[in-house]
């Protein structure tokens, strides 16, 4: 039997989660290959981290696996991303996390400033190594000491402020997953300092390379300020957009958009059918009905059953860039969009 699991895919900046109320999740599932099945761009719907919340009382607890189905403990995008969501489904604007048994609070202003306040930072956990190994660490790969700090937001995270190139970003991103002072693997922070912003590149434990990073950015501001390189207010910029981080007494507020990208449903085989047959497979089959929201792409559930791809239906999809920006063969395809139209209008009467 298959079953649907209902999700909406949502971004921060480009850092992006496939969300998913717990209610509808199977209960014998191993929740964590099921989120590399989701979280996989060619195999699954794709996404940096797979999200569950489940309502509990008066507070909604977060999930969050990476995108090698490892857990997190936090995650400042998906938090944004989660109070928008919740915002639109129950119109409150403040709204409490429990991720991991500590308190998430976000602030729903409008879509493109939604704060966050995801508690203190610290400089000082069981996971950080000691300074001797860690300046040898930094002199290993040429980096200045002071220039590496270590940051726990509830997950751990390293702030090396230095100019690299993305291909030393990469290396150090994936070596220092497997080494030997950070054996639960680090998010690696790369910023740089220009025009009294903070530009932020960061290799994401468990995912990799991503568009951006909340508590990355959160991570780096708590750093910058240490170090006095900031004040009690930052920008922090992504290739996307950027976060606004203020300060107030020990926590740092975080501030930024939350976007759609589109809902649809998961596919997978019921579990369990009886205690005789194994568990049903839980693979995520590709989504079968998804509809943008902030994209302009409306997909099709019939078109997908016909096994028509792209499902996308071309008379009701939306074009973002006006005729005026266009290319000569965006115009073409432009005439091709009506015609498809036409032809799926005749198909309704056939
Ligand atoms: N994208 C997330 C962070 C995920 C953290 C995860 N990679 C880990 O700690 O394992 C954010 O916006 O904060």
């Amino acid at each position: 039997m298959l079953q649907k699991v209902p999700f909406v895919k949502m971004h921060g900046l480009g850092n992006d989660f496939v969300i998913v109320n717990g209610c509808h999740m199977p209960k014998s599932s191993d929740i964590h290959s099921f989120a590399k099945e989701i979280s996989d761009r060619e195999l699954g719907v794709g996404c940096d981290q797979f999200i569950i919340y489940r309502q509990d009382s008066d507070k909604i607890n977060m999930t969050i696996y990476n995108q090698d189905g490892s857990g997190a403990k936090a995650c400042g995008n998906a938090s944004r991303c989660l109070t928008r969501l919740l915002f639109d489904h129950t119109g409150a604007k403040n709204i409490k996390l429990d991720v991991d048994g500590r308190v998430v609070s976000g602030k729903y202003i409008d879509k493109n400033t939604i704060k966050v306040d995801m508690g203190p930072p610290s400089f000082e956990s069981s996971w950080m190594p000691d300074s001797t190994d860690l300046c040898s660490l930094a002199e290993r790969y040429m980096i200045e000491p002071k220039e590496m700090i270590c940051v726990d937001v509830a997950n751990p995270h390293l702030v090396i402020f230095s100019k690299l190139s993305k291909k030393d970003m990469g290396m150090i991103g994936n070596d220092f997953q497997k080494c030997e002072l950070f054996p639960d693997g680090v998010n690696v922070n790369f910023a740089r300092i220009e025009d009294n912003k903070i530009n932020l590149t960061v290799w994401e434990r468990g995912t990799g390379f991503t568009y951006a990073c909340g508590s990355g950015a959160i991570a780096t501001f708590a750093a910058a300020n240490k170090l006095s390189f900031f004040g009690d207010e930052a920008e922090i910029v992504f290739k996307l957009g950027s976060l606004k981080m203020q300060k107030q007494n020990d926590s740092v507020l975080m501030s930024g958009p939350a976007s759609y990208v589109f809902t649809g449903e998961l596919l997978k085989r019921a579990a369990k059918l009886s205690n005789e047959k194994a568990d049903g497979s839980l693979k995520a089959l590709p989504v079968v009905d998804a509809r943008a929201a902030d994209s302009g792409f409306f997909f099709e559930r019939e078109l997908f059953h016909k096994d028509l791809v792209p499902t996308v239906n071309l008379g009701i999809s939306v074009r973002r860039v006006g005729s005026a920006a266009q290319i000569k063969v965006i115009e073409k395809v432009g005439s091709m969009k009506l015609k498809h139209a036409l032809f799926r209008e005749m198909g309704a009467f056939a």
